[in-house]
């Protein structure tokens, strides 16, 4: 769960870094009507508006790399309002701790060889959390480069 109080200035202050989600899928809720949520699409931050009674779910790096990079984790911020509290509830679906994380490989042939590094859930997390939350820095970090 996620809670920011009003800011007096709210343009010095982020209320979550950018970063992409480690998980596979993140369900989540904008539980009241405070606008702060912001995606990247093209380079831009694109605000996300609260609907009510709706869920917002975004993909994780986990699904980047299980779908060999066809699908792409978002990388979003929140940002903290002047005049109104902001809470969110995020649940994050992730596999099991104690399997091989890596591109399906029903998706990898000789011409699409595996994008990403494989590699047990454990170690992946614990990467991430070492980490500072900086953008798709740690997906980015798990991509093979073919020539
Ligand atoms: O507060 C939000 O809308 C986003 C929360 C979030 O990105 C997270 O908890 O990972
Ligand atoms: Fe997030």
């Amino acid at each position: 769960m996620n809670y920011h109080p009003p800011c007096p200035q709210p343009e010095k202050v982020m209320g979550l870094c950018p970063h992409s989600d480690p998980s596979a899928l993140t369900i989540l809720l904008q539980v009241n009507e405070t606008q702060g949520l912001q995606v990247k699409k093209d380079g831009i931050w694109i605000p996300i508006l609260p609907l009510p009674n709706a869920f917002i779910v975004n993909i994780g790096d986990t699904f980047e790399i299980f779908s060999n990079g066809i699908y792409k984790s978002i990388e979003h911020r929140s940002m903290v309002s002047l005049e109104k509290e902001r809470i969110s509830v995020a649940t994050f679906q992730s596999s099991r701790l104690d399997v091989i994380l890596g591109p399906a490989s029903s998706l990898v042939t000789a011409h699409n060889p595996p994008r990403f590094k494989t590699m047990g859930a454990t170690e992946f997390y614990r990467g991430y959390l070492n980490r500072k939350l900086l953008g798709k820095s740690y997906v980015t970090a798990m991509r093979i480069n073919h020539q």
